[in-house]
C-alpha cells in the first residue's frame, strides 16, 4: 500500500457532506461506574426493561437496560433519546472525560480535510460556536452560506449563527473485559465497543434549509462527490405538524439537486441505526435507488433487509454473523436499488461487493478497502487522526487473527455460479486491541475507501 501516492489522487477530489454533525460527550466506563448505574435500579426491573428492548430511551432505566445489553454482547449500539428536558439533565450527572467532534459529517469532514482533499464543503442545518469550533482550522475545509443571495463558501468557524442550538451525543466507550455483576450474573465485555445515546431535539430537522436549497446544483457542479448520511434522525411526526414523509420528499429532491448540472456525481449514504422501521423503509424506498454506494455495518445491513421482506436472511445475519450471508444481503441491496457498490464493515472485515462490469481493477478496488482499514487502526489506536503522518501507526497494526480465513472464503465465494455477476473482495480489520475510542470508525472506514473509490474513477475517466 502506498499511502503517499494514494493521497496524491485524493488531492484534487472535491466532496459535499450533509447532514448530522454534533459534538460527542465520551465517557469511557470501568467496572465501577456500570456497577453504580446498576445499584440505582432494582435488578428484575432491569431484566424486564432488557427483555422489553426499548428502541426509544423515554427514562433511565431504558437507557441502563440497553447500556448492558450492548455490553454484554459487546456489539456497537445507537439508541434515541426522547427529546425530554428532565431526561437530558439526568445525562449530565455524568463526568464526561472527552468532548470531540460526532456526526458522519462532522467526523469526516474533519478526516477528509486533513487527507488533504481539494475542498471538503460540510453542511449541517444547526451551527453554533461550539460546534464550528470543533472543525478543524483548515483552508479546504468550508461551510455553505448565502450571502446577498450569493452561494458563500468559509470557514465554519467564519460561518457560525450565534442562537444555533447545539446537539450534544452522550458517547458511552467500553473495553474489552469491563466486569460487573446483575444480580447473581456476572458479565465480561467480550471486545471493546460504544454505545450512543443519540439526542433527538425537536428543533433539529434533517433538511438543506430553503435559501441554501436552491444552491444545490452549483454545489454539485463544484464537487466530484458526496457522502450523505444523518437520516437516522428523521421522525414520524413533529409537533408544529410536519412528517417524516415530508422531510424525505426534500432529502430526495436535494440528491437531484446536486445531480442537476454534474450527472457524474457520485454519492455515497452511509447509514446508523435507524430504530423506527417505518422511517427506515422510507429511506429504503425514497433515497437507496438514488445514491451509488452505500456503507454500513453488519447489523445496519440486517435490519434493511428486514423491513425489505428479507426476514430470514435478516435473522441469520443478526445471529450468525456468516459472511456467506452478508454478501447474499450485499447482492440483494445491489440489485434491488441498482447500486454501484455495497460496502459492509464488521469487526473484522470491510468488504466490497459490486457489478461485475464496475471499471475499477481488483487491485484499485482492494486498495481503497486497505487504505480504509488503516484510517480505522490509526484512529482507533490514537482516538483521532492528527494529520497524515499518524497513518503510520495504522499501518503498523496486524491484521486481525480470522484474517486469512475470511478472505479464502470470498474468494472462493467469488467462483460460485450464483455469483459470477458480482465481483467482491474482503480485506481484514486491523483490529486494535485496547482501542482509545470506536466512535467514528464506521464513518472512517467509509469515507476513506469510497474517496478512494471516487479518484480512481475520476483518474479512469481522465486517462
Ligand atoms: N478496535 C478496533 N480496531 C480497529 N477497527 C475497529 C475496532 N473496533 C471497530 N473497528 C472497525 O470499526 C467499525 C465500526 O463501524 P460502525 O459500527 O459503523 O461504527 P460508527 O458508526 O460508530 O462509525 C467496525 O465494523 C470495525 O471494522
Ligand atoms: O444519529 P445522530 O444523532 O446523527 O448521531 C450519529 C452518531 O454516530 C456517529 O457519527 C458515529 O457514527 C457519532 O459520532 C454520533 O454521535
Ligand atoms: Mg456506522
Amino acid at each position: 500500500m502506498n499511502i503517499e501516492k494514494y493521497l496524491k489522487n485524493l488531492s484534487n477530489l472535491s466532496i459535499f457532506l450533509a447532514y448530522n454533525a454534533n459534538v460527542d460527550a465520551i465517557k469511557y466506563l470501568n467496572d465501577k461506574d456500570v456497577q453504580e448505574l446498576i445499584d440505582l435500579f432494582d435488578i428484575n426491573d432491569i431484566k424486564k426493561k432488557i427483555e422489553e428492548y426499548p428502541r426509544v430511551i423515554k427514562s433511565p432505566l431504558d437507557f441502563v437496560a440497553r447500556l448492558i445489553h450492548s455490553m454484554k454482547t459487546g456489539k456497537p449500539a445507537e439508541v434515541p433519546l426522547y427529546d425530554d428536558e428532565k431526561l437530558q439533565s439526568w445525562f449530565n450527572q455524568f463526568k464526561y472525560d472527552e468532548e470531540r467532534m460526532g456526526g458522519q459529517v462532522g467526523i469526516i469532514s474533519n478526516l477528509l480535510s486533513i487527507l488533504g482533499l481539494k475542498k471538503v464543503i460540510a453542511y449541517t442545518p444547526i451551527l453554533s460556536k461550539k460546534q464550528a469550533e470543533m472543525f478543524v482550522n483548515r483552508e479546504n475545509l468550508v461551510y455553505p452560506s448565502i450571502v446577498n443571495g450569493n452561494l458563500v463558501l468559509k470557514k465554519p468557524i467564519e460561518s457560525y449563527r450565534e442562537d444555533d442550538p447545539l446537539k450534544i451525543n452522550r458517547i458511552f466507550e467500553y473495553r474489552m473485559g469491563v466486569k460487573f455483576r446483575l444480580g447473581s450474573e456476572e458479565i465480561t465485555t467480550p471486545q471493546a465497543n460504544r454505545f450512543i445515546v443519540a439526542s433527538r431535539p425537536e428543533n433539529l430537522r434533517i433538511e438543506i434549509k430553503d435559501e441554501l436549497k436552491e444552491k444545490l446544483p452549483e454545489i454539485g457542479k463544484i464537487v466530484d462527490c458526496a457522502i450523505l448520511s444523518g437520516y437516522q434522525a428523521i421522525k414520524e411526526e413533529y409537533k408544529d405538524g410536519k412528517t417524516g414523509d415530508y422531510y424525505l420528499k426534500r432529502a430526495k429532491e436535494d440528491i437531484k439537486l446536486l445531480r442537476k448540472h454534474n450527472k457524474g456525481l457520485k454519492i455515497h449514504l452511509e447509514f446508523a441505526s435507524i430504530p423506527n422501521r417505518a422511517i427506515r423503509k422510507k429511506i429504503a424506498d425514497n433515497l437507496l435507488p438514488n445514491v451509488d454506494c452505500i456503507g454500513m455495518d453488519e447489523t445496519e445491513l440486517a435490519n434493511i433487509l428486514h423491513v425489505i421482506g428479507y426476514d430470514r436472511l435478516s435473522e441469520e445475519i443478526l445471529k450468525k454473523s456468516r459472511i456467506e450471508d452478508v454478501v447474499e444481503g450485499s447482492k440483494i441491496l445491489l440489485d434491488e436499488y441498482n447500486l454501484e457498490i455495497v460496502q459492509v464493515h464488521t469487526m473484522y472485515y470491510i468488504m466490497y461487493l459490486c457489478g461485475k462490469d464496475n471499471p475499477l481493477s481488483d487491485e484499485e478496488l482492494k486498495e481503497t478497502l486497505e487504505f480504509a482499514t488503516i484510517l480505522a487502526s490509526t484512529k482507533a489506536a490514537l482516538g483521532n487522526i492528527r494529520n497524515v503522518e499518524d497513518l503510520k501507526v495504522g499501518l503498523g497494526v496486524q491484521y486481525n487473527e480470522y484474517g486469512d480465513l475470511l478472505t479464502t472464503i470470498v474468494e472462493e465465494l467469488t467462483k460460485k455460479p450464483e455469483n459470477k455477476n458480482y465481483r467482491m473482495f474482503l480485506v481484514p480489520s486491523r483490529l486494535v486491541k485496547n482501542p482509545k475510542s470506536t466512535v467514528g470508525l464506521g464513518d472512517t472506514i467509509s469515507s476513506g475507501a469510497f474517496v478512494g473509490y471516487v479518484s480512481f474513477l475520476k483518474n479512469k475517466l481522465n486517462s
